[in-house]
C-alpha cells in the first residue's frame, strides 16, 4: 500500500543511511548469512541505480568472527570480543565486496568510534571521506572500531543504531532505515499474541520510548541494546529534522520498496525542521564535559523563547570543563533539555553562577560575553 507522506519521504531521500544489525545478517548457528549479505547488497545497488547515495552500517563483526574462529559461545572477555571483531570484520567486508562487484560497485570499510564522533576535526574529516566516497561511487560500509572500544570508559557509541543516527546527522540523510528481525515497533512484545506493528509514529513521547524492551533473544547474544536501543537512535534523527523508518531485514526487497513509498514497518516522522550542522554535533555527537543546573526562569527562556543562558539562571555547576567545551543543560526537574558550548570554563561559571551580568567586572575583572551559552551555539533535545 503506498501513502502520500512516505511518498514524499521517498521522494526527498536522495541520501539513506542504512543499519543492519546482526540478527539480519547471521543464521541461527550464529554465523554469516552470505544469502542475506547478498540481498542487501543487490537492494543497494538498486537505490543507487536509482541515483541516490547509500551508506550502509553493518553489524555482525564479532558474530563473523565467532563463526569464523569455531568458537561455541560469544566470550565474555572484552578483549577476546575485540579479538573475534577483528577476525569477523575483515570477512564482513570480503562478503559486502564480492556481493557489491557484479553491480560494478566497491565496498570501503569505514570504522568510527564515539571519539570520532566528539572531536570536531575528526567528525569533520568523517565527513568529507564518506564524500569522497560518493564521489568515487563506492558504498561506505560503517561499523564501530571494536578493537579500541571500551565500554568501561562510557566513551563507547554504545551500539550500531546510534551510530548509524550520528551518521545520517553527519551527512544529513533525510532517511534513515534500521533493518532488524521484527516487522517494526510493536505497541506490546512481538513475542506476544496481539501485538500490533505501528505503522506511523509523528512524536516519538516517553509513551512510545516506553514500549520499547530489550533484545528478547536467548543464547548467544550477538546484537546489543533490542528496542530501546534503536528508539534512542530514532530520536537523534527525528530530532535533527530527519525521518526514520525501523523495518525486517528479511523482507524480500525491503530498501526498494520503502524508497518507493510502500507501507512497510514503522514510520518515525522528522519533528520539526532541519537541524543546522555545527548543532548536530552540539546535540548529539559530543560527549558533554559538565552540566549545568538552571532554574525555572532560565529553561522557560531557552526551551520556549529561543533565548541564550545567562549567568543569573544557573543554579549548580558540576563536572570541569574549559571555554569551548559542550556542556548539559538540566532544567529545575533534573532533567536534560539542552547541550550547549559555553563560553566560560567552570572556574568562571562557579563564581558568576546566580549573578547578573552587570557584576561580571567586578567578579571575574577581564570578561568578554554577555551569555554563558550563546544561543547559537546551542542545540535543544526536544521531548
Ligand atoms: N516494542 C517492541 N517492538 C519490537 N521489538 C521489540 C520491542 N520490544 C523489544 N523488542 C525486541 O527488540 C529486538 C530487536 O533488537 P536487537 O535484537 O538488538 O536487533 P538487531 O540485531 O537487529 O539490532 C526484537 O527482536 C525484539 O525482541
Ligand atoms: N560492532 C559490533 C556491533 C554490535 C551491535 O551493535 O549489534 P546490533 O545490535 O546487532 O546492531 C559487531 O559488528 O558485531
Amino acid at each position: 500500500m503506498l501513502d502520500a507522506v512516505r511518498n514524499e519521504i521517498a521522494a526527498i531521500a536522495d541520501m539513506v543511511v542504512v543499519k543492519v544489525g546482526t540478527r539480519t545478517l547471521t543464521g541461527p548457528d550464529g554465523a554469516l548469512d552470505l544469502g542475506q549479505i547478498k540481498s542487501i547488497a543487490d537492494q543497494i545497488a538498486r537505490l543507487r541505480a536509482d541515483g541516490r547515495k547509500v551508506v550502509l552500517v553493518s553489524s555482525g563483526a564479532v558474530g563473523a568472527g565467532i563463526g569464523r574462529l569455531g568458537l561455541t559461545e560469544r566470550p565474555t572477555d572484552l578483549a577476546q570480543l575485540q579479538a573475534a571483531a577483528a577476525v569477523g570484520q575483515s570477512c564482513l567486508i570480503e562478503c559486502y565486496n564480492q556481493a557489491l562487484e557484479p553491480h560494478g560497485l566497491h565496498a570501503a570499510q569505514v570504522l568510527l568510534t564515539a571519539d570520532d564522533m566528539h572531536d570536531r576535526r575528526r567528525y569533520l574529516n568523517a565527513r568529507n571521506t564518506l564524500r569522497a566516497l560518493f564521489d568515487y561511487g563506492a558504498v561506505p560500509i560503517v561499523n564501530e572500531n571494536d578493537t579500541v572500544r571500551v565500554e568501561e570508559l562510557r566513551r563507547s557509541m554504545g551500539d550500531n543504531d546510534r551510530l548509524a543516527a550520528l551518521v545520517t546527522n553527519l551527512i544529513r540523510a533525510p532517511l534513515m532505515v534500521l533493518l532488524t528481525d521484527v516487522e517494526g515497533l510493536y505497541d506490546g512484545d512481538p513475542s506476544v499474541e496481539g501485538s500490533k506493528v505501528i505503522p506511523i509514529v509523528r512524536e516519538l513521547d516517553k509513551t512510545v520510548m516506553g514500549l520499547a524492551g530489550e533484545s528478547n533473544h536467548a543464547g548467544v547474544r550477538l546484537s546489543t541494546g533490542g528496542m530501546s536501543s534503536k528508539l534512542k537512535a530514532v530520536k537523534i534523527s527525528t530530532e535533527a529534522g530527519e525521518n526514520v523508518v525501523i523495518a525486517n531485514g528479511r523482507r524480500p526487497n525491503v530498501l526498494p520498496d520503502i524508497l518507493a513509498g510502500e507501507s512497510i514497518g514503522t514510520l518515525f516522522i522528522a519533528n520539526g525542521a532541519s537541524v543546522r550542522d555545527r548543532k548536530r554535533w552540539i546535540g548529539w555527537s559530543v560527549h558533554p564535559e559538565g552540566k549545568l543546573r538552571l532554574d525555572a526562569g532560565a529553561e522557560h527562556a531557552i526551551a520556549e523563547e529561543g533565548g541564550s543562558l545567562l549567568a543569573v539562571g544557573i543554579t549548580a555547576v558540576e563536572g570541569e570543563f574549559d571555554k569551548g567545551d559542550v556542556v548539559s543543560l538540566v532544567g529545575p526537574n533534573g532533567e536534560e533539555f539542552a547541550r550547549g558550548q559555553t563560553n566560560y570554563s567552570s572556574k568562571d561559571v562557579r563564581q558568576v553562577a546566580g549573578e547578573p551580568t552587570e557584576r561580571f567586572s567586578e567578579i571575574l575583572g577581564k570578561w568578554s560575553y554577555y551569555e554563558v551559552v550563546h544561543r547559537d551555539n546551542l542545540t535543544l533535545l526536544r521531548a
